[in-house]
């Protein structure tokens, strides 16, 4: 495979606290994996105690200021973060792909340009995130809203930057601090983030990155000083997070997995449809917690569309990631690509037909390249648990009531999406699906302007649009007497 020349990944420091690089080579040597190569571009270190106490320190102390700044001002330095990462857009976009391994057609568009929508989003409602006026006859209440304090982030390795922006943008506008701990599979974006953000202007201590694994994840987690949770990551891990973060009362969100439902009707256009189900199960090489991976085909269209799927999938661009006409790169790392691949040995056992794809190609790295599955049934394996790799599932059904019933009978709730040209239908069925982010004609689409996030297992609270700011937020409700206190006694 023909090489790019990359640039020297390695991050100045491990962790970025205070508005200042921070080692502390005490901690765990965690290695940087180029995943189109092998190759190691980078190495850092996981915390110890110190760092995360200097980063909680850090955090607390500068919250309070900016808890007290004019949330237009708050606003100011947001959108200022949001201007230098369009302008930094390729060398950000860059560094991603040499993060998660995705190219970097889609890293251009995908990752950096999101953040910067969530901290232009943030910015510009940051002034108008007020309370309210309640009348009570002669008397009457108001309403504050306040910050929670210190918020976790939590991220997993997909969207790095993207997860840093969604998590910080609504953090920072409501007034809170936020210590982050990027996925430790992809630990160098999010130390760029912090270092545009204070650039913008935003005061030291008030963005904290600190990297490591599980462990360190799990010290945030249960850490006194934290006041909120904020995870993107698998059900498994939600759940262990959940459940630590109630030991001590704080608030939660869970962005979590996902298996959602893609139901395309005979009367769908084919070719939106295998459009659809083309970005819903191989952009990122799948690796997108709101995929599409189970696509209910309507009898009569179920053959024509595999045809035309299996077509389509040919015209995938497999190559140097770094090179903008690559439209699919590796997947992220060696344990992703072991676990997808048993999933794909489970699905022939038990007696999925592989249409295309699904081999892993003779070079270093960690490449297979996607694959398309005929005669899914709901019982199989690869039909039922999250494989977050690039396997799409098709599966067959009959009449709309049979296909929804189906779609359904998850524990997950992420996404749903329908293809159809009967508008009514579109809606009736979006209407009855468990799912939190649903697509009419379309799939995996996340503008920030749209709330984010999913139900059952998937998760609890919304990231991105006014949503966000309920998990960012609490209310302080005042009474006002305007006469006398009349007491029993
Ligand atoms: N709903 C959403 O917005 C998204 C969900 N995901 C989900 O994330 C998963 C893939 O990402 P991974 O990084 O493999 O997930 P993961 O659950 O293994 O890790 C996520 C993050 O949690 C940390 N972590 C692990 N154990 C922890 C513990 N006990 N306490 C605190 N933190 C802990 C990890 O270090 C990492 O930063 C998939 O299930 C995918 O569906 C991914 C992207 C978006």
């Amino acid at each position: 495979m023909r090489q790019t020349n990359r640039p020297d990944a390695r991050p100045r420091a491990s962790h970025f606290i205070d508005g200042v690089y921070v080692e502390d080579d005490a901690g765990e040597t965690i290695d940087v994996i180029y995943p189109a190569t092998g190759e190691v571009i980078a190495t850092v270190h996981a915390a110890t105690q110190a760092v995360i106490d200097r980063a909680f320190e850090s955090a607390r102390a500068a919250q309070a200021a900016w808890a007290a700044t004019p949330p237009r001002e708050r606003g100011r330095v947001l959108t200022r973060a949001a201007q230098i990462l369009r302008e930094r857009n390729r060398e950000m976009s860059i560094l991603e792909t040499m993060d998660t391994g995705k190219p970097l057609q889609e890293t251009l568009v995908a990752d950096a340009t999101s953040g910067a929508d969530a901290l232009e989003y943030f910015g510009g409602i940051a002034a108008g995130l007020t309370g309210e006026h309640i009348p009570l006859g002669e008397d009457w209440a108001y309403t504050i809203r306040e910050p929670l304090g210190v918020c976790v982030g939590i991220g997993a390795w997909n969207y790095p930057t993207q997860i840093a922006c969604w998590k910080a943008a609504p953090a920072l506008a409501c007034g809170n601090a936020m210590v982050f701990k990027p996925s430790e599979t992809t630990p160098l974006c999010t130390l760029k983030v912090a270092e545009i953000l204070i650039e913008a202007g935003l005061p030291a201590g008030l963005f904290n990155v600190v990297q490591g694994a599980g462990a360190v994840g799990g010290a945030l987690t249960t850490d006194p000083r934290a006041d909120k949770v904020s995870l993107t990551g698998s059900v498994p891990t939600g759940r262990k997070v959940y459940s630590a973060a109630a030991e001590s009362m704080k608030h939660v969100t869970m962005e979590l997995g996902g298996k959602s439902p893609m139901l395309v009707f005979d009367d769908a256009d084919l070719e939106d449809a295998v459009g659809g189900a083309i970005l819903g199960n191989f952009y990122s090489s799948g690796q997108i917690c709101t995929n599409g991976t189970r696509v209910f085909v309507q009898k009569g269209l179920r053959a024509r569309f595999v045809e035309r799927m299996a077509e389509r999938m040919r015209d995938a661009v497999i190559g140097d990631p770094l090179d903008e006409a690559t439209n699919f790169g590796p997947l992220v790392s060696a344990r992703q690509m072991e676990i997808v691949e048993r999933y794909l040995k489970i699905a022939e056992d038990e007696g999925a037909r592989r249409v295309v794809g699904g081999e892993r190609l003779d070079r270093p790295g960690y490449w297979l390249t996607p694959a398309l599955f005929d005669g899914v049934t709901d019982d199989m394996t690869m039909a039922r648990e999250e494989i977050f790799g690039p396997v799409l599932s098709v599966l067959e059904f009959d009449d709309e009531d049979e296909g929804i019933a189906r779609a359904n009978a998850t524990e997950f709730g992420l996404s749903a999406g329908v293809f159809t040209r009967d508008i009514g239908r579109a809606h009736r069925v979006i209407g009855r699906l468990r799912a939190g982010t649903c697509f009419i004609n379309s799939y995996n689409d996340a503008p920030v302007e749209m709330p984010f996030g999913g139900v059952k297992m998937s998760g609890i609270g919304r990231e991105n649009a006014k949503a966000a700011i309920e998990h960012y937020s609490q209310v302080k409700s005042v009474y006002v007497r305007m006469g006398r206190v009349e007491a029993p006694f």
